[in-house]
């Protein structure tokens, strides 16, 4: 059978949590940039003796604190998030053990067999929020898909989300059929895709 993706996508609230970045340098600006792209309000800590200036900046304008000192373990406290970033690969596994020791969850970037969870490319249109994954084989994947669906999915996405929420609270009945009248609605979408793809 062919590979596939067994990780299993989820949408944390990052403002309700604490993150944990070790290391200042090109890759936890990168790591930091997207974080904060995807979500302003994450609640961040990065932990090093030194800071690239992007990284300064992306600090005074988001939630994010910055720690001049090297690792260590006392910094892990009350961390939900970790993610290791040093040019020193001893220091990157020490973190890995402490926070397999306290049941943290930790990504070493770009190191995937050192992963509880990889970051992913993110594409957000309002509501609306896409996370891709390539299973750790391609993050070049990941990115062009990430630019792609940028472009195609169009901004007013959310006007419909934001519609069908309004048209949702309009609706009389149970559950059942409820679904069943916000599935009818939404059906032309499908139809129109299969015409779409007849063409
Ligand atoms: C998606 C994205 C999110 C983010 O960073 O937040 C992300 N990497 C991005 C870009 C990127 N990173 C690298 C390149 C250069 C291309 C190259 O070298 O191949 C490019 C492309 C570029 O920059 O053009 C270097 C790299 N990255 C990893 C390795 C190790 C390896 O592949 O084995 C190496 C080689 C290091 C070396 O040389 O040793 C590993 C990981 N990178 C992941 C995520 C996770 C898997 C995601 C997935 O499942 O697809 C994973 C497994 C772990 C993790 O870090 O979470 C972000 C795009 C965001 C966007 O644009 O939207
Ligand atoms: N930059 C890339 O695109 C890239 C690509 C592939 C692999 N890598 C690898 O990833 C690692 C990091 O790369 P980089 O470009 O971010 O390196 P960098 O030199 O820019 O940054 C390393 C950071 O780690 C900090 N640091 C060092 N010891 C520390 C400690 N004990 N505690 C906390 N922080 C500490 C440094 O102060 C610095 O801020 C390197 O091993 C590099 O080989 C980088």
């Amino acid at each position: 059978m062919t590979e596939r993706n067994n990780l299993y996508p989820i949408f944390l609230k990052t403002s309700n949590l604490h993150i944990l970045i070790v290391g200042g340098g090109n890759v936890a600006e990168e790591k930091l940039t997207f974080l904060t792209k995807s979500s302003p309000d994450a609640n961040v800590a990065i932990v090093s003796p030194e800071f690239a200036k992007g990284t300064v900046e992306l600090a005074e304008n988001h939630n994010v604190q910055l720690i001049t000192d090297v690792y260590d373990k006392k910094y892990l406290t009350g961390m939900h998030i970790v993610i290791a970033t040093t040019d020193k690969p001893a220091v990157n596994v020490q973190v890995y053990e402490d926070c397999r020791a306290m049941d943290k969850l930790i990504n070493v970037a770009d190191n995937p067999p050192y992963c509880d969870f990889y970051m992913g490319g993110i594409v957000t249109k309002g509501n609306v929020k896409i996370a891709i994954s390539t299973n750790g084989k391609s993050p070049t994947t990941a990115k062009r898909l990430r630019q792609f669906f940028e472009e195609v999915i169009p901004e007013d996405i959310n006007q419909m989300v934001l519609n069908l929420n309004s048209y949702r609270k309009t609706l009389k009945g149970n559950f059942g059929q409820k679904v069943e009248k916000m599935n009818e609605v939404t059906q032309m979408l499908l139809t129109t895709k299969a015409k779409m793809g007849n063409e």
